[in-house]
């Protein structure tokens, strides 16, 4: 295992001149050894790209990456010592279970007793013991994605194990499990994984830290936790939750905070200037009466989605969701409410970046 240092930019076309012409804009990041991440966001942000550099298969157009502070910038996969898992399973269907799941330790001279046993435990954690003596060609597309991910997690000596959205084609009920799997094998094996995936539950329940990337940029690295409660960018908080942040603009002047037609105290010391104010669903509390660090909005639409109601009020500056527990007394459609925007877990944007 190893830890892994970016310190680089990536345009696919030469001579890059703007921002958009780069798939990855200049970053620095590391990878603890033994971590486990996802790279996280929408099509065509630069995950694929950012985790093809990581394995070798591409060379980034400027800067480098160094495992355990050795430059491996010109180096292949095989010289990187990566294990890698594609949205497609990449097995022989000639092959027997166990055969496949032998090749890549068996292509490294392992002694025959080792494989056998470290073939069984691997099995055994993908639920495959049953099927060793089968051929792979049979077999239905899930079960071949996890041979495939049982190649890729079966050696111990890699460096990471990289996944470009391994369960695209294992079906929703069966993703969950595996997922969780995922999360089992990695506490037990101790093994670098890097994640790909535009699946924001994926990546929350597979990763220790999730990177969520926006047009070339790792905008924030971090727990679930921390992505939920504060987001560093509005973008973080537009893309995390479901539905995600609720933002309303804001003016502050010297501690008074003009929001949604009102003014309010501010609840913490804030810049003079323009603001966004961001607040989740899930903790936006409402009212029929006036309360400080409350702004009126007037009820639009109340959507029953089983785990709770989801109220949209619409406020001066934009729409606000709200999530309900069930049970609680519904405001009719048209009235007006009031929301509570200031509290504890509010935070506060300038320039889309968090500032409090
Ligand atoms: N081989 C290539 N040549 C030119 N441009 C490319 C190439 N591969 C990717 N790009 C561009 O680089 C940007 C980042 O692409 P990348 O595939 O890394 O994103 P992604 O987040 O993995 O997207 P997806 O989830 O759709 O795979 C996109 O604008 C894409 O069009």
């Amino acid at each position: 295992m190893a830890r892994i240092d970016l310190d680089l930019a990536h345009a696919y076309r030469p001579d890059p001149k703007q921002d958009s012409d780069y798939a990855l804009l200049p970053l620095k990041m590391s990878f603890a050894d033994g971590g486990a991440y996802a790279l996280l966001g929408p099509s065509g942000c630069g995950k694929t790209t950012m985790l093809n550099i990581i394995s070798g298969l591409l060379a980034p157009s400027q800067g480098s990456v160094s495992f355990d502070g050795r430059d491996v910038t010109r180096q292949t996969p095989q010289q990187r010592n990566i294990a890698q898992v594609f949205q497609f399973p990449v097995i022989y269907d000639t092959m027997t279970v166990a055969q496949n799941l032998a090749f890549p330790l068996r292509n490294r001279g392992m002694p025959q007793a080792r494989i056998r046993e470290r073939v069984g435990r691997i099995a055994e954690m993908l639920e495959l013991s049953g099927q060793l003596g089968q051929r792979a060609a049979g077999l239905a597309a899930d079960a071949k994605q996890k041979i495939s991910l049982g190649r890729g997690l079966v050696r111990e000596d890699v460096s990471a194990v990289l996944f470009d959205e391994p369960l695209t084609v294992i079906d929703p009920h069966l993703k969950w499990q595996l997922r969780r799997k995922l999360k089992e094998i990695h506490r037990e094996l101790k093994l670098t994984l890097i994640y790909v995936t535009h699946d924001q539950v994926e990546a929350l329940t597979f990763a220790d830290e999730v990177v969520v990337m926006s047009r070339g940029r790792a905008v924030q690295v971090g727990t679930a936790e921390a992505l939920f409660e504060r987001p560093a960018h509005t973008f973080v908080g537009h893309f995390i939750g479901s539905p995600g942040m609720n933002f309303l603009p804001a003016e502050c002047r010297g501690g008074r905070l003009q929001v949604a037609g009102i003014e309010l105290a501010a609840p913490v010391s804030l810049p003079d200037g323009p603001l966004k104010v961001g607040i989740r669903p899930e903790h936006l509390s409402l009212s029929t009466e006036h309360h400080p660090g409350a702004v009126p909005a007037t009820v639009r639409r109340l959507q029953d989605i089983g785990t709770c109601k989801l109220l949209t009020a619409q406020a001066q500056g934009g729409d606000m969701k709200a999530r309900l527990a069930n049970g609680t007394a519904l405001p009719a459609i048209g009235q007006t409410v009031w929301l509570q925007v200031l509290d504890l877990r509010t935070c506060f944007y300038r320039n889309e970046e968090l500032v409090s």
